[in-house]
């Protein structure tokens, strides 16, 4: 007994592992001829199921502090700190591919026909963490397939598509973000303005090389031409709609600009934990990418080109849902609107102190 009469906490009981420990059960130990693969194909799946888990519970937490009324800086650093541990888990998951591939196709036929028809297909965690971070489920080849779930699944599934996802709550959070516009400043109409110069000496430069045959300038002012349009559409609200409309941007306009401010002013103190945010973003989706990739050549390694056990085309379905899943692809995209620093037009000092630091400033007398 521990001293308020409770009894003392022991190690076993507070892991439940009598339950976890008696959760491995080989279909085909049941069937009578245990193949030994079985096991470690068992395990590595409960440890997947297991990081999803920990993976939604930073995820409903983030979504939650998102769904408040203010968010604040102290709670973009605890929307920080709950992504980035997303992010090392991830790398795991990704890392933890090479235990399964340490069994050998042949002796995964051991025991595979036994499994049909489930499928990683049914990972409810896992398409949980897609929905919640904003994956609309048409995007995957062939729909959504909630047929392949238990109704109560698929209802729960179907439910989620219905909650704002992360992607939501931060188009709707840089939509809102002041210091863009005010009677002093405008930084779409600064950022415009540099573009154009850019694409002015750009021009020049291409007209004006010595090196260059009449063939390659025309194609390189082809080429600047291309690029000229793309930067229009940020411009021109219509222009940006019908993008949208057409799927070729997720992101609201408004975000999207506020996206490129915080990029570009990165370096000033307020904006350094929204750039964070962004960034964090960016990694999730590309380590989720990554996880995509991997499992698909562990399943050409594993069965070649045969069809998987949830019915789909195998390896090919499966690339084919990795190139088609990126869900904060604007973030990436961002990239191709960057300046370099030495281009960047300087703030104009009151916004630039009002995105300072105050400590920084107060001398302690
Ligand atoms: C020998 C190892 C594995 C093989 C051969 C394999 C094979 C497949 C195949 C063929 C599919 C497509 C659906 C189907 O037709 O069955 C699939 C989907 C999936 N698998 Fe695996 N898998 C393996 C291990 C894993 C592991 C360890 C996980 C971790 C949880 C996993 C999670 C998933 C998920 C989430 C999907 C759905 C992906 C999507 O629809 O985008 N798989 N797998
Ligand atoms: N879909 C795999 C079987 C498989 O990997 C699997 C089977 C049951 C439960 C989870 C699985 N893992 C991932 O798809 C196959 O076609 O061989």
């Amino acid at each position: 007994m521990s001293g308020n009469g409770e009894p003392e906490l022991y190690y076993a009981d507070y892991l439940q592992l009598k339950r976890l420990l008696g959760a491995q059960l080989p279909e085909s130990r049941r069937r009578g001829a245990e193949a030994h693969d079985e096991m470690l194909f068992i395990i590595v799946h409960q440890v997947y199921e297991l990081w999803f888990r920990q993976i939604l519970h930073e995820l409903d937490a983030v979504l939650q502090i998102f769904g408040g009324e203010h968010l604040d800086e102290r709670s973009l650093g605890g929307i920080c700190a709950k992504l980035e541990r997303i992010t090392v888990i991830q790398h795991l998951l990704v890392e933890q591919i090479d235990v399964l591939e340490t069994m050998a196709p042949q002796d995964f036929l051991e025991f595979r026909d036994l499994l049909v028809p489930a499928s990683g297909f049914q990972s409810v965690q896992f398409r949980a963490i897609e929905a919640k971070l904003g994956l609309r489920g048409q995007e995957r080849p062939g729909g959504s397939g909630y047929r392949r779930f238990q109704p109560e699944d698929a209802r729960y599934l179907k439910s989620l598509q219905q909650q704002p996802s992360l992607f939501d709550r931060v188009d709707a959070w840089l939509a809102r973000i002041p210091f863009l516009q005010d009677e002093h400043y405008d930084f779409w109409a600064c950022y415009r303005d540099t573009i154009q110069e850019i694409f002015d000496s750009d021009r020049r430069v291409i007209e004006q090389h010595p090196q260059l045959t009449p063939d390659e300038r025309r194609q390189q002012l082809e080429q600047l031409q291309r690029s000229r349009r793309q930067f229009d559409c940020l411009f021109d609200p219509d222009d940006f709609e019908q993008q949208r409309a057409a799927g070729h941007v997720r992101l609201s306009r408004l975000a999207f600009q506020a996206a490129l401010f915080i990029h570009l002013y990165r370096d000033e103190p307020l904006l350094q934990q929204p750039f964070r945010l962004l960034k964090l973003l960016v990694e999730i989706d590309e380590q989720l990418t990554a996880w995509r990739y991997r499992h698909a050549l562990m399943v050409q390694r594993m069965l070649g080109s045969r069809i998987g056990t949830g019915g789909s085309s195998g390896h090919e379905y499966l690339r084919k849902s990795a190139e088609r899943t990126q869900i904060f692809t604007d973030l990436f995209n961002l990239a191709s609107y960057l300046l370099p620093r030495s281009r960047l037009e300087p703030l104009p000092p009151a916004l630039a102190r009002k995105l300072d630091f105050h400590f920084s400033t107060l001398s302690r007398g």
